[in-house]
This record gives C-alpha cells, structure tokens and sequence, in this order.
C-alpha cells in the first residue's frame, strides 16, 4: 500500500509522464505565479496532449520570469492585461485572491478567452450572479467557464455520490456531515486567506468544500430559516478585520423532508494531544481526514422468501463514508454498512450487517463516464480529471458528464454569504468592476 501511495503522488503530483502536445491543444496563460498552479494546472498539463502551459502574467515581472524558467513556460507577461491581450492565448488559469476572481474572469471571458476559475468562483453571491448570467458566458459560443471544483471530477467521489443515491439500498438520506481540517500554521498571516479585502476567510477557501458536498449530497439549498452557523474567528494579532474572518466554521441546515446536514471546515487546526497540558496541546497542530458520513433510512428491499417462509418484509439501512474526497489520488476508502433486517410485523426475525470497503482511482471498465478518454490513471489527481473535462467542454465532446454549472457556482456563493450572515459576520465585499 505505500508503494502505490508514494507511486500515486510520484506520477500525480511531482512527475508527471510528459506527452506528446497535438497541433490544436489548448493554450493556456495563468494570471499570477501561484502557489497552486503547479499543483493544480502544471503537472496535469504535463501529462494531456491537449493542454500547453504556454503563458504566465505576474505583478512583478521578475517573479514572473523566475517561475516560467522553473515551470518552462515559454511566454512571459510583464501584467494581466498584456496575457489577456495574447492572440495566441486560449484558456486563462485564475488562482488569484478571491477578491478578484470576478473582474479577472470577466476580463477574460470579454478576451474570447475560455476560464478555469479557481474556487470560491466570486467573493459573494452578488459577483456570481453577475459572473455566471452575463451575456459573455450565457450567449450561444461563449468560452468554457468552470469553477475549480476538483474533487467532483474525481471517480471516488462520484461512486460515493451513486452508493447514496442510485444503489437500490439506499433510502432516502437522514444525514450528512462533512468535514475537513487544515493543520495550523500551515498559512502565516500574511497569506491570502487571512485577508477580509481579499475575500478571505475559512469558509470561502475551504469551507466551501463541505458545503459543496452537503448541497450535492442533500441536493436542497439552505435557507435563511433551515440554517444554522458558528464561526471560530482568527487570532492573529493586529491582522485589519479580523472579527470578519474565520478561521473554522461549522455549519448545520435540515432539509423539507428532515434530513441533516452539517459541515465543519478548521484551516487552523490543533489540539487533540492527550498527554500535553491543554495549553500546549491546543496550540500544537493537528491533522485529520478529510470524511464525508451519509446515513440513509431504512428502505424496504426484496429478499428471497428463505426459511421464514412468506408474509415477512425485509428492510436496510444504509451508512456510507469517503475518507478524503479531497486528495483521493493519494488514498481514499469508501466504507459501506448496510444493515438488514428481516421482519413480520414488529417481530424481528432476522438482522445481519454486510460491510464492505472500496474505493475508486480510475472509472470501472464499461463505465460510460470512461467516455473517449479512457477510464483515467490510478495517479491521476482530481486535477487530472477536472483538466480532461474542462478540454472535452472546449473541444465540445461530450465527456463524463461531471459538470459544476454556472446555477450551481451561483448557489453555492448563496449558501457562503448564508454562513457568513447567520455566524454573524459579513459577505465579503462586492467589486466595484463593471463590464
Ligand atoms: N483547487 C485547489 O486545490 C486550491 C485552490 N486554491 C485557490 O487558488 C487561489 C490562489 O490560491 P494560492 O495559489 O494559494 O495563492 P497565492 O498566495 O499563491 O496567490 C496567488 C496569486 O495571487 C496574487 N496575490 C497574492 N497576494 C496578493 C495580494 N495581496 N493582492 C493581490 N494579489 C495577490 C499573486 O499574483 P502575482 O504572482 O501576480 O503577484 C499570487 O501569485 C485562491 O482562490 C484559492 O482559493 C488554493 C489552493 C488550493
Ligand atoms: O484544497 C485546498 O486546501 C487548502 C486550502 O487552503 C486551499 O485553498 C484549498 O483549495
């Protein structure tokens, strides 16, 4: 097993098999040196035929070169502007502070540009609907837009999202929790996600995950009456609007028919050493799976007749859990209890638990989300997998069918402005940009 973890990270996420590029692939710039890009863009890009790094734009030209040299990017721009004004620019790369998602992506969508929109799409709900319904990305032959994200294009998540709601043991979902943790001290307070003028916040950068999983597990909004929050502010000293800012939020909304759903995102997490002095401890990072539980009701099923003869009905209730949606490419589980129960009226005459554990790196062979492409590589990131569809949308094949739409980038910003209203703390601010 360590072997095809340190395999899967070798081949994903440092050295990526390089490939032959093919005359019409698509040539991408990045507005900013990021630290992300080379995760999130580079090494996938590496490895598909059909994608050029071809371009960077920084602030700082020198920082700009620097990067290209050590990425190989061939083009280098000395301001976002001259990268968007590049004819031979196809696709821009938005990993920018989140403040300034919304002008950048509307910048680019009016350069005929197509637009990989790193997450959270917008810094509020207002910017989205404005990104996401403007003629630029609405009229017919409008350029690709995708907000990044990642793990929904990854196998493990969407067989997680069919044993819940397409397998014919699942019943109707009772609850969902999500949650994910980051270790403190992982960003300074300087970094970006400190910063309420730049939109930052737990909740907008990865908070933004759980909720995502909640929406599509419960596939209801939350709402002003139906949601609950509490957010854990920073506690950097001196940092401007800091009672603006989470570092950790947790979330809960019930849906019309009574399911639950909770969410916990900590980008500073710590604490949990038994044998240290709370202080001590509390202070110490921490690290924890990224996990998703879903419960089911209990749903009747059809079983043989058996030894308890006929007039007996027999029921399960399912419970399943991923173990890290985020990074599955690195290691992943899908845990799967179904317990049954065979009963005549209120007589149990039998239960038993069929528990089973799986996982997903690449799709099933026959599955149809295999499409032209294949079925994927088990080292493929969820990068890899986002970057084959955001090609397959631009070269208009059809693809897995795994999609983030604009309605559903829209929503979640709604659900994050939501959070932040009921923690009592505000949206993050509105740009002034118009186009
Ligand atoms: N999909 C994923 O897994 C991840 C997504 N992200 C998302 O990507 C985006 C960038 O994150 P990350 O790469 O960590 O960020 P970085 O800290 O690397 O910043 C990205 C770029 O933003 C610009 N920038 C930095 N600070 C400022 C500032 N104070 N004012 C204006 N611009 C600034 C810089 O551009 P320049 O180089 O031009 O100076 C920088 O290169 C965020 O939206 C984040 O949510 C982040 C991590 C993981
Ligand atoms: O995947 C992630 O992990 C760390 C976060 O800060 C980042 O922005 C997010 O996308």
């Amino acid at each position: 097993m360590v072997f095809d973890i340190v395999y899967r990270i070798w081949y994903g996420f440092i050295n990526p098999p390089a490939s032959t590029k093919k005359d019409d692939a698509i040539r991408f710039g990045l507005l900013g040196a990021s630290n992300i890009a080379p995760v999130a863009l580079i090494a996938p890009a590496t490895s598909n035929s059909e994608v050029i790094i071809a371009a960077v734009a920084a602030r700082d030209r020198d920082r700009a070169e620097k990067y290209a040299k050590k990425h190989n990017i061939p083009i280098v721009h000395s301001t976002y502007e001259d990268l968007l004004d590049d004819p031979s620019i196809d696709a821009i790369y938005i990993a920018l502070p989140d403040s300034t998602h919304y002008e950048w992506a509307l910048r680019s969508l009016a350069a005929k540009k197509h637009v990989l929109l790193e997450k959270p799409s917008c810094s509020n709900a207002t910017e989205a609907r404005a990104l996401f319904t403007h003629p630029l990305a609405t009229k017919p032959g409008a350029p690709v837009l995708l907000e990044a994200f990642h793990y929904r294009f990854h196998p493990a998540w969407q067989t997680f999202l069919d044993l819940i709601h397409k397998a014919p043991q699942a019943g109707k979902i009772k609850s969902v929790s999500a949650e994910q943790y980051f270790p403190k001290y992982a960003f300074g307070a300087t970094d970006i996600r400190w910063q309420y003028e730049l939109s930052g916040g737990c909740m907008m950068d990865f908070g933004t995950y759980p909720m995502n999983l909640l929406r599509q597990v419960l596939k209801e909004e939350p709402t002003e009456e139906t949601l609950s929050a509490e957010g854990r502010r920073v506690s950097f000293p001196g940092l401007p609007f800091k009672e603006q800012v989470d570092e950790a939020m947790r979330a809960t909304y019930v849906t019309s028919s009574g399911a639950v759903g909770k969410m916990n995102a900590d980008l500073r997490f710590a604490g949990g050493w038994p044998v240290l002095p709370g202080f001590l401890s509390s202070n110490l990072p921490s690290i924890a799976w990224p996990k998703c539980e879903v419960e089911c009701d209990e749903k009747e099923v059809e079983v043989d007749a058996g030894e308890e003869g006929g007039g007996r009905s027999c029921f399960v209730r399912r419970k399943v859990v991923i173990w890290n949606h985020l990074m599955p490419s690195i290691y992943h589980r899908i845990d799967v209890e179904d317990t049954y129960s065979v009963r005549r009226g209120n007589e149990v005459l039998r239960t038993w638990k069929d528990a089973r554990n799986l996982n997903a790196y690449t799709w099933s062979a026959g599955d149809k989300r295999a499409g032209t492409s294949g079925v994927g590589k088990e080292w493929w990131s969820t990068y890899f997998y986002q970057l084959e569809e955001f090609v397959n949308r631009v070269k208009g094949r059809s693809g897995t069918g795994v999609w983030v739409d604009g309605e559903d980038s829209i929503k979640q910003m709604e659900a994050i402005d939501l959070v932040y209203k009921k923690a009592g703390m505000k949206a993050r601010p509105t740009s002034e940009f118009q186009l």
